[in-house]
């Protein structure tokens, strides 16, 4: 069984002014996990999410991410943000947006060596956006704009890769195929998703946790994943 790789121990969150969303939480992901985040509008994902990555601080308790304390823009944790629609007036091509991802915090230079295009060109090739790398962002469609956010995350080269409704918004054939490439890159990378779709939460993911200010385990449909991730 592989370690735990995201650890929350008594953690406590509230928004300022606003009444708690977590209170005292216990709750890590392991290597390997395909784990989906499930549960009613308010309940809590997105919040989670971003204390898991840092971008919120809990007021009680704690967050360590590869046995460490939170700080903020870890590079072996890659986001990929709720729907496209934001990218769509960036006048950048996919290349250049793919490319950000390898603009690591901490860097002290903006030109891209010969391994940081390596990586964006691997990036490209597992989402299957290279054919269209040239092309400008506002010419994609919502499911290639989605694979191309992923694109931009996992250039960073993470380990875990945390996803805010990657399928929102997209057909079932889309979201299918969004399943299908998240499948694959979880045979090196530990994903943790948002879904409202609980038909392919069932079918793909195998941890599957309700978020409702509280967090509960669901049984998961797809138990084989977890054991064969796990050995
Ligand atoms: N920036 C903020 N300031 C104050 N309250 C917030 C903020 N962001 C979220 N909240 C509140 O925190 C709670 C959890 O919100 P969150 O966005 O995490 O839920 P969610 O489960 O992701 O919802 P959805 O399914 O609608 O995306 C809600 O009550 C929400 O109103």
């Amino acid at each position: 069984m592989k370690g735990p790789i995201i650890e929350m121990q008594a953690m406590h969150f509230g928004y300022p002014q606003s009444e708690a969303v977590f209170e005292g939480i216990n709750f890590a992901v392991f290597e390997g996990d395909f784990l989906a985040l499930i549960g009613p509008n308010g309940g809590g994902k997105t919040t989670l999410l971003k204390l898991m990555l840092g971008l919120l601080t809990p007021s009680k308790g704690q967050i360590t991410v590869f046995n460490n304390t939170l700080s903020s823009a870890n590079p072996k944790l890659g986001y990929v943000p709720q729907f496209a629609s934001h990218i769509q007036d960036f006048p950048l091509t996919v290349w250049q947006f793919v490319s950000q991802g390898r603009l690591n915090s901490g860097r002290h230079n903006f030109w891209l060596t010969r391994t940081d295009k390596k990586q964006i060109q691997h990036a490209l090739k597992a989402t299957n956006t290279e054919h269209f790398a040239k092309r400008s962002l506002t010419q994609l469609s919502g499911g290639q704009k989605q694979r191309v956010l992923i694109a931009r995350a996992l250039a960073s080269e993470p380990q875990v890769l945390l996803l805010d409704e990657p399928t929102a918004h997209l057909d079932t054939s889309s979201s299918l195929k969004i399943f299908d490439l998240l499948t694959e890159l979880n045979q090196h990378t530990t994903l943790v998703l948002v879904s409202h779709d609980m038909e392919l939460v069932n079918r793909y993911a195998n941890k599957v946790v309700n978020v409702n200010h509280g967090l509960s385990w669901q049984p998961s449909k797809n138990m084989n994943n977890l054991e064969a991730n796990h050995q």
